[in-house]
This record gives C-alpha cells, structure tokens and sequence, in this order.
C-alpha cells in the first residue's frame, strides 16, 4: 500500500505524470483569472507544495516544507475537511492575521481537500487572488471536477504501488522475492561497473530447516523466516539489497567498500539470529553463509550468485563435519 504519511513526490516521478497536474493548475488559474495556483501535499510533518502555478503570482516555492504549525489557509481545509472559501479576507476579524493575507496581500483564498482513495487527506488544490472574488456556483462546480481527476491519478498510484508489492515481496518475509531480487542485483551489478565499486553477494541458508519444520510444526518454520528477515535487514545497509530465493535460502547483495570485514558481518548475522530466535522462544539454528565478490570484468548476477551458492555449500559441508 502507498505510504499515505510521506512526501509522494519530491521531484519528477515516473508513476504520475506531474505534468497533468501543472496543467490543470494552470488551466485552473486561467479560467478563474487568479495569479496563483497550487496542490499541496499535508502529512504530519508539514506542507508541501508540489505543483505550482506558472503564472508568476506564486509566493510558495515548490519542494521547501512548512512545518505543520504554520498558519496557513491550507491548514484549516486540511483540518475541516471541506471546502474553504474566503473572498475578502483583509475584511474577516477571522483570516486577516493570517501571514498569507498580512504578509502576501491574499484577499481571496478556495482551497478543496484532495483525498487518497482511502478516504485520508492527501491535501489541497487552492486558489489565491490578491483582489475580493465572488466565484459562481458553476466555478465550483468546475474545480470540484478538477480535484475528482486529481483524486483518480492518486487512486492510480495506490493499485500500481499494490501491484508492485505483490509482484516483488514474498509473501511471507515482505522482504524481495526471487525475481525483483535477480533483476534489482542485475541493475546494481550495471551500476556497479559503471562506476567502478565492488559488490558483495551473500547466500544465506538455515542449517536443518526441515527439522525444525518436523518437530515444531510449518508455523514456528514461517516463523523463523520472517526472524531470518527481519535480522538481515536490521544489521545490512538500506541500500542493501535483501531478497528470499525460496524456501530457507536469503540472499543479499551489497557494495562493499573493505572486503576483510565480510567475516565480521557473517558473523554478526550469525550471533543475531540466534539471539532473535531464543527471543521468540524458537530453538537456536545455525546458518551457513558464503559469498563472492565481483571481479573486474562484467559478470552476470547468475554467475556472482553460483560462486555464493557454492561458497555457502562449502561452509555447510564444514559445518557439518565440525558436529
Ligand atoms: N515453514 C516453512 N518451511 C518451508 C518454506 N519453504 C520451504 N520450506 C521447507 O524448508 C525445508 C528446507 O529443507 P532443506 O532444503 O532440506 O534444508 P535443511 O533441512 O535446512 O537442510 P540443510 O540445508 O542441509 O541443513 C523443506 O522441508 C521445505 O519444505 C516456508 O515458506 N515455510
């Protein structure tokens, strides 16, 4: 699901196309002869204006985030949940200490709630003037449809970020499944060439997973997994990537910037993972972990990934006779 509480876009994004909504906002401005015009983003952390009107009358910059406590027309729309309309406001004992109408000269302000198909805010389409307004029933009309097509992109972007989830997370561990893991650490490894940083590939596979399954039952197994998880991606980098390639078998493919202290890693993911299990009351499995690094020459991640995978084979074996 779309993160309702963050920035949606900070810059050009490819789900949306941003440059739909400075038309409407320009078009919008032009047909109600106001100097500006804007679509503000409100989380918890503030307002943001994302789209602003060309016209040149704007006094909010696009990007730049007000804190949520600044007075603002678009704060008490964002509160109301409804349509806020003043037309004179310098003449309202109720708006003319608001810096926009103090310090901006706005004398008429519409805003509109724009909202996620959830029903939660996502924020405004407002106008401003700096002249008194007296917009007709059939303006309203028009800019309430304006907001409706705003609201059909934002529900857009809701199903493509679902779509997205469920075609690149495992179910089970929410962390990348096989196919989004080999294409995301395909694109790392271009990366990776063209820039000239070395990349590490781990492969990590719990030792007696079966019996764990047989003598607890499938769910203290899911269980373990979702721990195995959870543990690589509280004690690997962000830019890390973290996926499952199937049943007890975890990959991760990382930059590395000192190849000496993958031992030191392996080992704390180790010693973590049993401190996690015994947490959750999950007898303690060892794992076994190898990996490879990239050499200079370009390489698939196929190939990077079957280096790991037999490293890990060979610490298993090792393990295995140290019993
Ligand atoms: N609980 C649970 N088990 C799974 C899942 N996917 C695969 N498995 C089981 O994981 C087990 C993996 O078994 P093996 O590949 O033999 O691995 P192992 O028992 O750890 O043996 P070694 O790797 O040799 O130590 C199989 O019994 C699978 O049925 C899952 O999503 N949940």
């Amino acid at each position: 699901m779309f993160e309702t509480d963050q920035w949606a876009f900070s810059g050009v994004d490819g789900k949306i196309s941003l440059h739909k909504w400075q038309k409407i906002i320009d078009l919008i401005t032009g047909l109600f002869s106001a100097p500006s015009g804007y679509i503000v983003q409100a989380t918890s952390k503030g307002y943001r204006v994302v789209i602003k009107s060309n016209e040149g009358g704007s006094h909010f910059e696009t990007n730049p985030i007000l804190s949520p406590h600044t007075p603002l027309f678009c704060k008490y729309v964002v509160q109301s949940n409804n349509i806020v309309y003043v037309n004179a406001a310098s003449k309202s004992e109720a708006w003319n200490t608001l810096p926009e109408v103090v310090e901006d000269g706005v004398e008429s302000y519409l805003g509109l709630p724009i909202h996620w198909p959830q029903g939660q805010i996502f924020g405004t389409l407002c106008l401003k003037d700096t002249k008194k307004t007296s917009y007709t029933d059939e303006y309203f009309e028009l800019i309430e449809q304006l907001r409706d097509l705003i609201e059909d992109d934002l529900a857009l972007i809701n199903s493509f970020e679902q779509m997205r989830e469920v075609a690149m997370l495992d179910a089970l561990t929410n962390i990348y499944n096989r196919r989004a893991l080999i294409l995301l650490a395909q694109q790392k490894l271009s990366l990776a060439f063209r820039l000239g940083f070395d990349v590490c590939c781990l492969f990590i596979d719990v030792n007696d997973f079966k019996k764990l399954n047989d003598t607890c039952g499938h769910e203290v197994g899911d269980k373990a997994l979702i721990i195995l998880a959870v543990t690589l991606k509280a004690h690997l980098r962000d830019a890390d990537i973290v996926g499952r390639l199937g049943g007890d078998e975890f990959v991760a493919v990382m930059q590395v910037n000192d190849k000496n202290k993958l031992n030191g890693i392996t080992n704390k993911i180790s010693t973590e993972y049993s401190k996690a299990l015994v947490k959750s009351d999950i007898c303690d499995l060892s794992l076994s972990i190898g990996y490879s690094f990239t050499e200079s020459k370009k390489q698939s991640f196929e190939t990077l990934l079957n280096s790991a995978d037999q490293a890990m084979y060979k610490n298993k074996l090792s393990k295995k006779r140290d019993k």
